[in-house]
């Protein structure tokens, strides 16, 4: 199911560590990581993260998870999105060079993952959807463990898994038993061990799984701190569009194994000339009113859409609203929503 909420936006640059006690990642330099030219596709720049042509898994069911998909990807925070069974976490392990594709071709930082996957993994952190942490290991432990897997030497795995959970809110906690743990906390050491080894790129599949509210909007920032204070690529793996829409700057949405499209989120919710008026009572009242006023209505469930001309349009709105006395309940420039893509897609599936 496609979840959405409000739309937002920022932008993100590959940037200098903060100093200081929230620190995390030492050694990150500015620019974008060293990309080598990408052996397909012509017209890809050097920086481009994720590249992919005519990419194709198909399952030994018979399942075609991902279907000629091709895209390109640049650095920032960018969300995966598409209903389940899209084929999101299929393009992720395949990024990660744990699948094999049935045809086409991909590449992660310039580097191929089907013969590369050793140096994807040193330039690449994880984090699964689902978790299978060790309960009696202490989140410290364990972090210093996948460093060390990683290829860091002891001392070095064991500062950086301090700072990692230190960056991730679990600092004081991390002698203690995951176990114990919450599971927010269990999303936090799972972020902790995929960042643990200062990767250029993060793959996040589905980082709010199984949160409260506020736990979403703690990971979500913490994330969105990730790729603009310490300048790590992002890959964001949801179903759940608000949430990617508030944080990513690009998107890349699939349904059935396609690529349904690929944006900077600002394209994606360009603002039309289109107010949206609502009012909790006397709808009609008004959209009466607005049209003696030469601004005819378009009803849409509870609002009325009005075309905006000038910045008169919202004046003679608001003016009319305080004659009649209604109370006023939203009145904003409509947007185009990434969703309008998924119900594009629906419309388009029932007329076939
Ligand atoms: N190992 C597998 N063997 C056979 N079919 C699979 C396998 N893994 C995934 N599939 C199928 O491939 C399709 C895409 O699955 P995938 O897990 O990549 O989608 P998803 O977008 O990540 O969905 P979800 O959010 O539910 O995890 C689905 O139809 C799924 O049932």
């Amino acid at each position: 199911m496609i979840d959405n909420s409000t739309p937002g936006g920022h932008s993100t640059r590959r940037g200098t560590p903060p100093s200081g006690p929230d620190s995390v990642i030492p050694g990150k330099v500015q620019g974008v990581p060293g990309t080598p030219e990408l052996a397909f596709g012509p017209t890809l720049s050097r920086v481009t993260l994720i590249a992919t042509q005519s990419l194709t898994k198909t399952y030994g069911n018979g399942v075609k998870a991902l279907a000629d998909l091709t895209v390109t990807v640049e650095p920032g925070i960018i969300g995966l999105v598409g209903a389940n069974g899209a084929g999101k976490s299929t393009f992720i392990k395949i990024l990660l060079g744990l699948l094999a594709p049935t045809a086409g071709q991909v590449q992660v930082l310039g580097l191929d993952p089907t013969v590369e996957s050793h140096a994807i993994r040193a330039r690449v952190g994880y984090m699964p959807e689902h978790d299978s942490l060790p309960p009696d290991l202490s989140a410290a432990e364990f972090v210093t463990h996948l460093g060390r897997i990683s290829g860091l030497p002891r001392t070095v795995a064991r500062e950086r898994a301090s700072e990692a959970l230190r960056h991730v809110g679990l600092y004081e906690e991390r002698y203690r038993q995951i176990g114990g743990y919450s599971t927010g906390m269990k999303q936090r050491v799972k972020l902790a061990q995929a960042l643990v080894h200062d990767p250029d790129l993060l793959l996040l599949d589905e980082p709010t799984n199984g949160l409260d509210p506020a736990g979403r909007d703690a990971m979500l920032g913490l994330v969105q701190r990730i790729g603009t204070e310490f300048g790590i690529s992002v890959l964001v793996c949801s179903h759940l569009l608000g949430e990617v829409e508030r944080i990513c700057d690009s998107l890349v949405a699939i349904d059935g194994g396609h690529l349904l499209r690929s944006d900077n989120i600002t394209a994606m919710t360009t603002a039309i000339d289109v107010l949206a008026v609502e009012v909790s009572e006397g709808t009609e009242l008004l959209a009466a009113r607005l049209a003696e006023l030469d601004l005819p209505v378009r009803h849409e469930d509870r609002m009325l859409l009005v075309r905006l001309d000038d910045d008169r349009t919202y004046d003679l709105i608001l003016t009319a609203v305080a004659e009649l006395d209604l109370p006023l309940h939203r009145l904003d420039q409509r947007r185009h929503r990434v969703s309008e893509l998924f119900a594009t897609r629906e419309t388009t599936n029932a007329h076939a």
